[in-house]
């Protein structure tokens, strides 16, 4: 499988062009980062990843309100291939759960951390894509209708990774944009118009991908692409696990589309993502 080549913006206005041409061919850009969220996370991670299945289980959902999760989703896909994963959604970042181990505290500052950061580029992304594409609803009136979900994913390594499911398979994110660091064995694959190619490793850079909710606002201008993860080799009894970290972001319920673009299909942000989750696997267009 061939690697695409995705650019890599400065941040700079100048350069702002390159970059949202870069997401009309591959759907991805690079943007530096000062902190390197993954690196942080990594030691955590892997020490969690100790944790026996009951002690994940017991952090499913748990204390959850209607803002959002925080805790360990525990998937187990039908061969055994297992993702893990802490979910560290909006309004519970600042709740103090009493269920909470140090290392979770730790885990969750990292994820607090990264949130602001990668919050930060995508909105410099949003204010060149406004500036590029001229649009005249800009989608920076967005960040004050806009709920994003940090997820720290874990995939554990596995014995046959040829013949394993793809613990993330292919799909396209719903949302708005997506920011992704994944560690430095990377794994990421796009499938651009048919043919799948694996995404470059950038050690202390996010991915920001566009997602089915800008396509619909750009008219197909900027285009969500397929992308999946394959299972990784287990090495040794702790080996092979890969992190990333991924920000969704994505308008609030209640925000009206109308605001963003003409004639649109959903009223609301809400029911988009409703008809959306009601119809998975189908294509945005
Ligand atoms: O783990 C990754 O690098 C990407 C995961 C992903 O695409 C998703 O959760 O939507
Ligand atoms: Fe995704």
């Amino acid at each position: 499988m061939d690697e695409i080549g995705v650019y890599t913006w400065d941040r700079t206005p100048a350069n702002a062009a390159d970059m949202v041409q870069s997401l009309r061919d591959t759907g991805y850009t690079f943007v530096p980062i000062a902190h390197d969220p993954i690196k942080d996370a990594l030691d955590t991670a892997q020490r969690m990843s100790t944790l026996t299945d009951e002690d994940l289980c017991r952090f499913v959902w748990e204390d959850v309100d209607e803002f959002g999760s925080l805790g360990w989703e525990k998937r187990v896909l039908t061969d055994g291939v297992r993702r893990d994963m802490l979910n560290v959604t909006g309004g519970l970042i600042a709740n103090d759960q009493h269920w909470l181990t140090d290392e979770h505290r730790r885990l969750r500052a990292i994820c607090v951390a990264a949130h602001h950061e990668l919050h930060a580029v995508l909105t410099e992304v949003y204010s060149a894509i406004d500036v590029q594409l001229c649009l005249d609803s800009p989608i920076t009136q967005l960040l004050d209708h806009e709920v994003s979900t940090l997820r720290l994913l874990w995939y554990v390594g596995v014995e046959q990774p040829d013949t394993s499911p793809y613990p993330t398979p292919p799909h396209t994110d719903l949302g708005l944009v997506t920011a992704v660091v994944q560690d430095l064995d990377g794994g990421l694959e796009v499938d651009i118009d048919g043919t799948w190619y694996r995404l470059p490793v950038r050690a202390g850079h996010a991915l920001v991908a566009v997602g089915d909710l800008l396509e619909v606002i750009t008219d197909g201008d900027l285009k969500s692409r397929p992308h999946r993860v394959p299972a990784r080799p287990r090495q040794a009894p702790d080996a092979g696990n890969r992190v990333s970290m991924v920000l969704f972001a994505h308008p609030a319920a209640d925000f009206e589309l109308a605001k963003t673009m003409a004639n649109p299909r959903w009223t609301t942000a809400g029911e988009y993502l409703s008809y959306r989750l009601a119809h998975k696997g189908e294509p945005i267009s």
